[in-house]
């Protein structure tokens, strides 16, 4: 049994990061290895339902506080359910966002501490990290236009903020990768779909068997 590892993947809205976490998942199958892939806010039925408080409604229903507790609940029920038990039955999980963009939505570009996001996952997941953490890069135009052809005019709550929010999101991340090279790896997601994923799995070729 190969060891389970826990990667997440993060970036700005339409970077690419559902499409690629599926399709890391069937690279890393073809290469023997089982994969669970999930995503937050979600992964859960708890965390789902919470996932549909934060996401439906108007942009400000809910305070950054308000905002970074819930995720933070749905995040430590989706550890203790999901998580957790894979990595520790050998299997790897691929999530889909995950605490950077706690970090980066409701910290950097919402205004809360770091470290009160910090404390929060300490108290609600005993501070789980991930292995590894991808995040994938794109110029910020390509992104909205990837995230526009997809969505169309239907936006969630966080969709619908404006263009420096998602501006200090991409730079929250890129801060975060120079702040923690251990854990953090920057992916290029221009070109193909295939191109990013030949690049995702050189990213974990340190764990290949
Ligand atoms: N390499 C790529 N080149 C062009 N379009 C892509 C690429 N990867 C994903 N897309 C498309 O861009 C849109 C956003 O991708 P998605 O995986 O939903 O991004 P995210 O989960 O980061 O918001 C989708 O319509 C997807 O099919
Ligand atoms: C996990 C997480 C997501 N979010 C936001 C980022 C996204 O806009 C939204 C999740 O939307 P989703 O549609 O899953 O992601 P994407 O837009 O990347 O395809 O929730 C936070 O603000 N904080 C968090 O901790």
């Amino acid at each position: 049994m190969t060891a389970g590892r826990f990667i997440s993947l993060e970036g700005g809205e339409g970077v690419g990061k559902s499409t690629q976490a599926r399709a890391l998942a069937d690279a890393l199958a073809r290469r023997g290895i089982e994969c669970e892939v999930t995503r937050e806010p979600g992964g859960s039925a708890g965390a789902e339902a919470i996932r549909g408080l934060l996401m439906a409604g108007a942009v400000d229903r809910w305070s950054p506080h308000a905002e970074a507790l819930l995720f933070a609940a749905a995040r430590s029920d989706h550890i203790d359910r999901l998580i957790h038990p894979a990595v520790e039955a050998g299997r790897w999980v691929i999530c889909d966002r995950f605490l950077d963009s706690t970090r980066a939505y409701q910290g950097v570009a919402g205004g809360i501490d770091d470290g009160a996001i910090l404390a929060l996952h300490a108290f609600g997941s005993r501070g789980l990290l991930p292995d590894r953490t991808l995040v994938l890069t794109l110029p910020d135009e390509e992104a909205a236009a990837r995230a526009s052809a997809r969505d169309g005019a239907a936006n969630d709550r966080f969709g619908l903020r404006d263009e420096n929010f998602h501006r200090a999101v991409n730079a929250a991340f890129r801060g975060f990768a120079e702040a923690e090279p251990d854990r953090f790896r920057l992916i290029d997601a221009t070109g193909s779909k295939q191109d990013v994923t030949d690049r995702l799995v050189a990213a974990v070729a340190d764990w290949l068997p």
